[in-house]
């Protein structure tokens, strides 16, 4: 198959679908890889690095989406790239449909086939592609909850940790998956208080054991969120419910109860977000304020570390992105993993809960690609 990489063009993405190490693996595993000039400069791998590792290297990502029989790239495709997706093209990549109807529009239109990175399950009910990530996102979360409390930024003036005879801070966070655990071992790891609120019970024991009472948890009630998000510094919105937008659980109402310069980062914000006033943001200029309260809601954070983001991802991704090189759809028909990433056919949603957030008619994946 040929495999093409195109170069992010999303606002300050610097990761890049296939690392030259995965690059290796397709051309061992006999398939040709196409990259477009550059599309490595985030992570300081040269074209001369790319073809070392037996890529072509392309002039333009127009002769990519032209030539390719699948694009693998980080980022889901900006309007400029959906154009140019066409019937029988498989695209591998995040896709973030629920809070995104206009791209998922673009892609009905183009024929293409788009396999969701974030929805791809694994054998223990996992999500193998979203999770590496997750883990990023949900370090960077307490970083970017960190800075966002400096006073010159706008936040209340208090370090996470506090020093010895002072309170550290208060940090919550709002689903204990992958980002809430990660955004809860830093945290904890800095001397904040944490606690975490999630609705599922066993996940909470999980977190129990693991934290040896290093962090709180508590079960997920309306008046637990609106007790923990009035005594919080900082809140990270770390829910998810695969493929469907982010269920609203802090209102208006509930932000206003924050102290002033209080902090939220909404990391769930590429499922549309888990605060009535988030909106996303970019790395150019990833807060606002509304009410007194800072909010961080950026929906490419690991971008911000390519080096670290690009690795961990490929690492999840190849097998999977192997598989579809070797079999092509055939990979998606026998493999019920790779086919709950499925979110676009032929013109037709393929993914209930993606279908179901955007209020579209949708065909299961078995049938979509049977027709
Ligand atoms: N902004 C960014 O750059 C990034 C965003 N993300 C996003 O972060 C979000 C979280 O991802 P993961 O941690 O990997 O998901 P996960 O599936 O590991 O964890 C989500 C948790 O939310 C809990 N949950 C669901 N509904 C809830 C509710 N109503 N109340 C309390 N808890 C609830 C679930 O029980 C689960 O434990 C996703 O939207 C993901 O796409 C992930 C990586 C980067
Ligand atoms: C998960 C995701 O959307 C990202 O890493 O940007
Ligand atoms: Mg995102």
């Amino acid at each position: 198959m040929r495999v093409g990489v195109p170069k992010e063009i999303k606002v300050h993405e610097y990761r890049v679908g296939l690392t030259p190490g995965a690059v290796r693996e397709y051309v061992h595993a006999g398939h040709e890889v196409v990259v477009e000039t550059e599309a490595g400069a985030g992570i300081g791998a040269t074209d001369e690095v790319y073809r070392a590792a037996g890529a072509r290297i392309a002039a333009s990502a127009a002769e990519i989406f032209a030539t390719a029989d699948m694009i693998v790239k980080v980022k889901e495709p900006q309007p400029g790239e959906w154009a140019q997706l066409r019937p029988g093209q498989i695209l591998f990549t995040y896709l973030h449909l629920a809070a995104d109807p206009e791209q998922a529009r673009g892609l009905i239109a183009s024929g293409c086939t788009a396999i969701a990175y974030e929805t791809v399950t694994d054998a223990r009910g996992g999500l193998p592609l979203l999770a590496p990530m997750s883990e990023v996102a949900g370090r960077l979360s307490i970083e970017a909850a960190g800075g966002a409390l400096q006073r010159h930024r706008g936040g209340r003036g208090l370090l996470l940790g506090g020093v010895p005879g002072v309170q550290p801070a208060h940090v919550v966070a709002l689903g204990g998956g992958v980002v809430g655990t990660h955004a809860a071992r830093m945290a904890a790891g800095l001397g904040a208080s944490v606690t975490v609120l999630d609705r599922s019970l066993p996940r909470l024991r999980e977190l129990d054991e693991l934290f040896e009472g290093r962090v709180r948890t508590r079960y997920s009630t309306l008046a637990a969120v609106e007790q923990e998000v009035f005594s919080a510094d900082a809140v990270i919105g770390a829910v998810l419910v695969p493929g469907a937008s982010a269920p609203r659980l802090v209102t208006r109402a509930m932000l206003k109860s924050m102290k002033p310069g209080s902090v939220i980062v909404d990391v769930a914000i590429d499922q549309g977000g888990c605060f009535e006033t988030s909106h996303a943001t970019t790395h150019a200029e990833p807060t606002y304020e509304v009410d007194g309260i800072i909010h961080y809601c950026v929906a490419n954070m690991p971008g911000a570390v390519p080096l670290t983001s690009s690795e961990a991802l490929n690492n999840a991704t190849l097998p999977f992105g192997l598989a579809l090189a070797a079999k092509g759809l055939a990979a998606v028909a026998e493999n019920p993993h790779l086919r709950a990433g499925l979110n676009v056919h032929r013109g037709r949603f393929t993914h209930k809960a993606v279908a179901e957030s955007l209020g579209l008619p949708y065909a299961p994946a078995e049938q979509a690609i049977a027709a």
